[in-house]
């Protein structure tokens, strides 16, 4: 079978892509296109390969078999992509605005353009008042922000962002996914982002990407693409968003839970 051709406007494109380590296939076939400011998330079980696609996605893995095309930075001094983890990985002994400045290096920038252009990000995330602090003085879902703030601040085409909320409370979660919901809206970047959360999912992106291995012999691959056709505010409300979730946790295979126990 042929994988069909990227579509022509995709700033992310994925055809025939196997990927594995040391003679083991963890996917196959994975034939994905992703549009300029679209939010793509990819969920599926613990293991299934999220992490290992997302990486490719990105360039840092290659493909045993099949191409990933990833489009060159859209505008000078800006990168064609850039990476969110679990972790913020602040570096403790710069403070907040010199962590966001860091990814800038080497795109050209002198100290002040760095400094200014840092600034721009920290504002998005709220966190313009605490430039100056120091990440060991901030809390976990601040130290997050600062990450989100670092991966923005480059422009990039892309932000891949694996598992952002995952280490953190469920209170602080559910706040930064209402920013991740709103930022979207000001920001250029397209997001392809790994979550092992389906609510997370369906509330975050326009479309979810589930991977799922057939059976334990053969390697994962897309099992089924949903678009998420609800308007983003207040997206948990929605009448339609349950039933996305639960399509979502049968294709992964997780157990339907949420019906009213009769009483
Ligand atoms: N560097 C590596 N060397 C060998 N095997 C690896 C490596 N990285 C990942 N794997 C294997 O590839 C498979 C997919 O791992 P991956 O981390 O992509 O899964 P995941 O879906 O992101 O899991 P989780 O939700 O638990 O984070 C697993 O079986 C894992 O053990």
């Amino acid at each position: 079978m042929t994988s069909p051709s990227p579509a022509a406007d995709a700033v992310l494109s994925a055809r025939g892509v196997r990927l594995g380590f040391a003679g083991d296939v963890v996917l196959d076939g994975v034939d994905l296109d992703v549009a300029p400011r679209e939010f793509v998330a990819v969920v599926g079980a613990s293991g299934v390969g999220k992490s290992t696609l997302l990486r490719a996605l990105a360039g840092l893995l290659t493909p045993q078999h099949g191409e990933v095309h990833l489009s060159a930075a859209g505008e000078p001094a800006s990168r064609a992509w850039s990476m969110v983890f679990q972790a913020p990985r602040l570096f403790p002994w710069r403070r907040v605005r010199a962590n966001v400045e860091l990814g800038l290096e080497g795109l050209g920038l002198s100290r002040a353009e760095r400094r200014a252009r840092a600034m721009a990000p920290l504002e998005l995330v709220g966190l313009a008042p605490l430039a100056e602090r120091w990440p060991r003085t901030l809390s976990g879902g601040q130290q997050q922000r600062v990450g989100i703030a670092r991966a923005l601040a480059v422009k990039p085409r892309v932000l891949f962002m694996d598992e952002p909320f995952s280490a953190l409370d469920a209170l602080t979660r559910q706040r930064l996914q209402g920013e991740l919901a709103e930022l979207r809206r000001r920001s250029d970047a397209a997001i392809v982002f790994v979550t092992h959360d389906i609510e997370e999912a369906v509330l975050l992106a326009d479309r979810v990407v589930v991977l799922a291995r057939p059976d334990e012999h053969t390697p994962a691959g897309v099992r089924d693409i949903v678009t998420i056709d609800l308007p983003l505010d207040q997206r948990r409300a929605q009448a339609g968003f349950r039933d996305h979730v639960q399509r979502l946790e049968r294709h992964i295979g997780v157990a339907v839970t949420h019906e009213e126990t009769p009483s």
